[in-house]
């Protein structure tokens, strides 16, 4: 992993509400369908319309998802044309993701729930054929501490721990207050600051004929372009620092904290280990995750194939936008001083699901910085956003970046039609983007 950038494609707060098991909410919402009505949510263009979708639901339910031929009908045809014109020869994967996903009728079940949290299980399984209770072997990669939250170090990084509490302070903190009760439209009203500067971290985007990529809470996060795009594609949410307290159109998270996915850990090739998939429906412009780790500059060699870079020294811009913002003079020395750095999120021994995602030539998620309260590099949170719909049972990829590319492109296993070890030159700069027009 490491430099998105520079590669080809690109426990904040409680949540809001919190999941029981997985039959229901306690919370100020009331619980939601997503079988029934995660595409009529989804598809819905004002708030009202949202919120009367979640008013009618009392039932809230995973198990009975099946492919969603509204969402996915280009994509199936997308992969029918592949297996018609025979790519899918060479092709580990491509037939079976036309299906349905069905488990592996033998799997050993290592453990039930790596996060020890009952809000958000996430199950971890074995699928390697001839594996037994007798000979499995648990590596220890798979014993990291689970965190919601990024964490930092202060023996580590004592400067961005500073950062991070200078930029809490009530002086320097970036809140709104415009709005209150309720879900509230913080997006588009232009007396709310986050909204204003999620808007101007927009401008940092390429300009190009097409609308610049957007972060709300409800409308898919659709890209328009990956070519070195990760440093410039920004958002700013609002938090529970905020009036509205995160509870509104101007929040990334807002999904992501609803837990909507039962997601699972799995490994069918010993020499991948464990990745990462969804036994449901996942539509294209769904932020998933957070990628969460150890916040710091200087990721150790064995690390760097987990690591993901999160903010860049030479980024201009945004210190440009961080010398107009109202913070206090000892504030901006100690932003001058720590956004020279490069910093990384490291989840090797501390993170979250998202450290299990492999690695694709042809990935279905993209990551992307979003920032709360501050804009200093303790502030800035990566996501994980669906960049296709995806179907039950598809690992969930990213691309790794140059790193991976330069010291592991030989070895990739990751069995898609642009992946450098196929046999399709022709296909081998294809990204999602590229296939769909
Ligand atoms: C970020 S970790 C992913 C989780 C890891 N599989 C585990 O079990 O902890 C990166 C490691 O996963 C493996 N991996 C991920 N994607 C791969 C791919 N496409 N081809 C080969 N190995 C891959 C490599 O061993 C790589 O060093």
């Amino acid at each position: 992993m490491s430099q998105p950038g520079s590669s080809n494609h690109s426990g904040y707060m409680h949540t809001i509400i919190k999941q029981i098991g997985r039959k229901g909410f306690i919370g100020e919402l009331p619980p939601f369908c997503a079988t029934e009505d995660f595409d009529s949510y989804l598809s819905a263009k004002t708030i009202e319309k949202r919120q009367a979708i979640l008013k009618n639901q009392s039932r809230y339910e995973f198990s009975e998802i099946s492919q969603n031929e509204k969402f996915g009908i280009a994509h199936i045809k997308f992969l029918r044309k592949m297996v018609d014109e025979g790519y899918n020869k060479h092709f580990r994967c491509l037939e079976e993701y036309l299906g349905f996903y069905t488990p592996p009728q033998r799997r050993i079940l290592i453990s039930k729930n790596l996060t020890l949290n009952q809000y958000s299980p996430f199950p971890a399984y074995s699928d390697i054929e001839g594996e037994t209770l007798d000979n499995l072997r648990i590596p220890p990669h798979l014993t990291f501490i689970y965190i919601d939250r990024n964490i930092i170090n202060p023996d580590k990084e004592p400067l961005l721990t500073m950062t991070l509490d200078m930029g809490n302070k009530e002086e320097n903190i970036i809140r709104c207050d415009c709005c209150e009760k309720g879900v509230v439209n913080c997006y588009e009203n232009p007396n709310c600051r986050c909204y204003q500067l999620n808007k101007r971290i927009q401008e940092f985007q390429l300009k190009r004929d097409e609308p610049p990529t957007e972060f709300n809470s409800f409308s898919p996060i659709l890209f328009t372009h990956t070519n070195d795009y990760f440093w410039r594609c920004i958002g700013f949410s609002c938090s529970s620092s905020c009036s509205c307290k995160g509870h509104c159109s101007n929040n990334t998270f807002f999904m992501i904290d609803r837990k909507l996915f039962p997601f699972e850990m799995y490994r069918n090739d010993p020499l991948m280990g464990f990745l990462l998939r969804s036994p449901v429906f996942i539509p294209a412009g769904t932020p998933l995750m957070e990628f969460t780790g150890e916040v710091m500059d200087h990721v150790r060699k064995p690390n760097v194939d987990y690591a993901y870079q999160v903010t860049i020294g030479t980024d201009t811009k945004l210190k440009e936008l961080v010398k107009e913002q109202p913070f206090t003079e000892q504030y901006q020395d100690l932003l001058k001083r720590i956004m020279n750095r490069n910093f990384h999120i490291d989840p090797t021994y501390f993170g979250n699901i998202g450290r299990m995602a492999g690695h694709s030539c042809y990935p279905n998620l993209e990551v992307v910085r979003v920032y709360k309260r501050s804009l200093s590099p303790a502030h800035a949170r990566l996501i994980m956003i669906s960049m296709t719909d995806i179907y039950p049972g598809t690992p969930l990829t990213i691309d790794y970046g140059k790193i991976y590319e330069e010291r592991l492109s030989e070895i990739c296993r990751c069995g898609s039609f642009s992946c450098p070890q196929g046999h399709h030159e022709e296909l081998k700069n294809l990204n999602f983007l590229n296939v769909n027009t």
